[in-house]
């Protein structure tokens, strides 16, 4: 099923565009990389990936039944995995099988999702973060030549963001040193792992562990679910998929329910707490939540995750605005490129600059994760809470602005962007569940928010509080900022919406105990205003994250990519200032003048910056084969792709479909 795209000259409007770039691309590729050196090697492995097998498919997937789209996509990924194995790894480093561009190469080959995907990117991860080493010397190298194939099931039916509810048994048997693996309810089958449905012979199960009569809450085990020979289900286990989805429509998500099943003792992933063969619980953790460990992991690098998604989008709805021309502006006057129009400007400028915030601060993020987790081997845990209440508003803020910049570039390309063959809808609803998986928006943002409370208190009397929060040092007892219209002034501006806001929730809170609540009703009845103030702590975050590091990787640029990628930034700034313009008046001293002022800057740099938003895109350096698009391709030619795809529909494959014969014609003829 292979087909291969017909090379096109590039369309004379896009020629045109790229004519007017006035920066070094590769320049701009690198920072984004992270590197010449990781640009180089990035390039090399994509030639690996693209040279050895991935191709469009001659029926697209979305053309195919759901049974021939799960196996077209296993048959993809077993042609990935085996380059993934045999060639990728070997120039990234074994260690490094989590590198961003494994995920990026393997949107050449699946335009929605691989089963694979969780046994790389959660069963892996779980079993490096969790195991001891002797575990690890037992399962990673099968996981990592594939001999094994793995999933992460967690969530229940009835339970998936409160995890303490868990309601998967696992009970200790010290006669026969095994774990009792029990499903007592329909709401405790599992629900929802990725490749867990028709993929997986292995999985890592969370369970309720029982021994010597005493709950000791959750913990993670290993469990093989299928024969690796028939690939039947062992007895015992009843594994199945969990049917159609938004999206995620080749991951085979599965449910999976145990009858008194047992394991070995040594399933047990015992890295932070063990059962020992009489059945004593030991506890080596210095912080309980580090069980949680591979969703905090998952979380920082969710933030990369959508700046790669935001950039896809945000190359095919510019690269399209450029050859797109619609309307007359003046009588008997060309029509204008859609790219020419300030609202439309407004709509994309956007994701070029966000995707730059994300990737730059999914760098910093994930520099600092190392370093906690690094901490933590040493055995000190005082980092933890601050990482998870960072990785838990980031990923929450990321991935909803993620997804509502999509869609603003689907609302780009009018009609065509509804098109299946766009890939905006595949983009959209990937996107759409990273929202909702590894923990829910509204969730994550009050899991910080109980963070922020604390750390306001302590700012408030006057102890230091951690880096990421130690804006509340300064404002904690500030009324209102004095506005200044520089950057320094916006970024100070948000850490001032941030404390006002947490300052708020605490006095509301207080104020609700006063009158009579407790402490537990008056968080509740305070939630509404917590998420905001989470929200707005993550703005600020953002804001003097993307700045700081925009000014650190560019200090040998050259002149004309520092300017870009400073417009890019002050872009950014000023679109959040102005979509918070509520939040500036009640927080800092901002006038309806300097507001005014602030549109009409960020109205010219709209302009400023049209010139190259051709090659801005050009330089997330995304290959065709990676696009999936027929209305963001390198050449721009969109209407022969557009044509070209509709041919492929299953409907043209005949000029008269028998349904005609067999009811419209009796139909017209009165004979039905
Ligand atoms: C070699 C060849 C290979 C070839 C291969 C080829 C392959 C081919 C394809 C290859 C493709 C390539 C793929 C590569 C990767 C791709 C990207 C990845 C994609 C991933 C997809 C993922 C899909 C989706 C997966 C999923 O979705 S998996 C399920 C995720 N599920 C959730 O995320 C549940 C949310 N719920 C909670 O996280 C908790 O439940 C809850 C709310 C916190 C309350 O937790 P609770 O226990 O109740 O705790 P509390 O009592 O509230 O808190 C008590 C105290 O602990 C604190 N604390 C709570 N937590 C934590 C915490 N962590 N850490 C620290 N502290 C914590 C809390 O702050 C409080 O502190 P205090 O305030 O007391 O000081
Ligand atoms: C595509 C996809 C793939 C997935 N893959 C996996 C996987 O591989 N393995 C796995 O284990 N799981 C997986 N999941 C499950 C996922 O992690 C959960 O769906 C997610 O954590 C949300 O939990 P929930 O479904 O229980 O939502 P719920 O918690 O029931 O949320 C429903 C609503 O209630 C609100 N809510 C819940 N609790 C609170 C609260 N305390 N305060 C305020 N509001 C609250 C939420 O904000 C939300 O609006 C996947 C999910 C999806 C969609």
């Amino acid at each position: 099923m292979k087909a291969n795209r017909p090379k096109r000259d590039v369309h004379p409007d896009l020629a045109r565009e790229r004519l007017k770039c006035n920066f070094n691309i590769e320049e701009v590729t690198n920072i984004i990389d992270g590197g010449k050196d990781k640009t180089l090697e990035r390039k090399k492995i994509e030639d690996i990936a693209l040279n050895n097998g991935a191709c469009l498919d001659e029926i697209p997937d979305e053309c195919l039944s759901i049974k021939e789209r799960y196996e077209n996509a296993i048959r993809k990924s077993c042609i990935y995995s085996n380059i993934v194995r045999n060639e990728m790894l070997e120039i990234t480093g074994m260690e490094n099988f989590e590198s961003p561009v494994l995920r990026r190469t393997a949107d050449a080959f699946f335009k929605d999702i691989s089963p694979f995907m969780l046994h790389l990117g959660m069963f892996v991860p779980t079993l490096i973060g969790q195991s001891t080493p002797e575990q690890m010397a037992e399962w990673l190298p099968k996981a990592l030549d594939m001999k094994i194939i793995g999933a992460y099931a967690q969530t229940e039916l009835g339970h998936g963001t409160f995890i303490r509810g868990l309601e998967t048994t696992a009970t200790y048997d010290p006669d026969k040193e095994e774990f009792v693996l029990h499903s007592p309810t329909i709401t405790s089958y599992k629900w929802w792992a990725g490749g867990l449905g028709k993929t997986a012979n292995h999985c890592v199960v969370m369970a309720q562990l029982y021994t010597q009569g005493e709950c000791h809450g959750t913990h993670l085990f290993i469990v093989q679910i299928r024969d690796l020979d028939t690939h039947m289900p062992l007895p015992g286990i009843k594994v199945g998929e969990i049917g159609p989805r938004m999206g995620f429509s080749s991951a085979d998500n599965g449910f999976l329910g145990f009858n008194s099943f047992r394991i070995p003792r040594q399933n047990m992933l015992m890295k932070h707490a063990k059962v020992e063969k009489d059945g004593c619980y030991v506890k080596s953790a210095k912080h309980g939540k580090l069980t949680y460990g591979t969703m905090v992991f998952i979380r920082v690098t969710l933030v990369s995750e959508m700046s790669f998604n935001l950039s896809k989008a945000a190359t095919i709805a510019i690269r399209y605005s450029a050859v797109r021309r619609q309307t007359e502006l003046r009588p008997n006057e060309p029509e204008p490129q859609i790219l020419d129009y300030p609202t439309q400007q407004h709509k994309l400028f956007i994701c070029i600059a966000t995707a730059h915030a994300f990737q730059l601060t999914s760098k910093w993020l994930w520099d600092t994760f190392q370093a906690v987790m690094a901490d933590v081997r040493k055995g000190n845990v005082d980092a933890l809470p601050e990482l998870h209440a960072l990785s838990s508003c980031l990923k929450a803020v990321s991935t909803s602005d993620a997804l509502s910049h999509i869609e603003q570039c689907r609302f780009a390309c009018g009609g065509h962007g509804y098109m299946l063959s766009s890939n905006l809808p595949f983009i959209y609803s990937f996107v759409a569940a990273t929202r909702t998986y590894e923990g829910d928006y509204t969730v994550l943002l009050l899991q910080t928010a109980r963070f922020l409370v604390k750390a306001w208190e302590q700012a408030e009397s006057g102890n230091n509080v951690t880096p990421t929060v130690a804006y509340l040092n300064r404002t904690a007892n500030t009324k209102r900022v004095v506005w200044d219209n520089t950057h320094e002034g916006i970024i100070q501006s948000f850490q001032a919406i941030a404390a006002g806001k947490i300052g708020q929730c605490v006095r509301s809170i207080r104020d609700r105990i006063k009158s009579g609540m407790d402490y537990e009703d008056a968080w509740l009845m305070t939630t509404v205003q917590l998420v905001a103030a989470a929200e707005a702590h993550c703005r600020a975050v953002l804001v003097n994250t993307y700045w700081n590091e925009m000014i650190r990787l560019t200090k040998s640029s050259s002149a004309n990519v520092k300017t870009v990628m400073h417009q890019l930034a002050v872009l950014y700034l000023m679109y959040w200032a102005l979509e918070k313009t509520g939040d500036l008046l009640k927080y800092s001293s901002v006038s309806k003048q300097d507001l005014d002022d602030l549109q009409r800057r960020y109205e010219e740099l709209l302009a400023a910056l049209r010139p190259n938003a051709v090659s801005l895109v050009d330089a997330f350096d995304l290959r065709d084969e990676i696009l999936h698009s027929s209305l963001g391709s390198y050449d721009g030619c969109v209407y022969e792709r557009l044509m070209e795809e509709a041919q492929k529909s299953p409907l043209n494959a005949e000029p008269v479909n028998p349904s005609f014969h067999k009811y419209i014609k009796p139909l017209m003829q009165g004979k039905l």
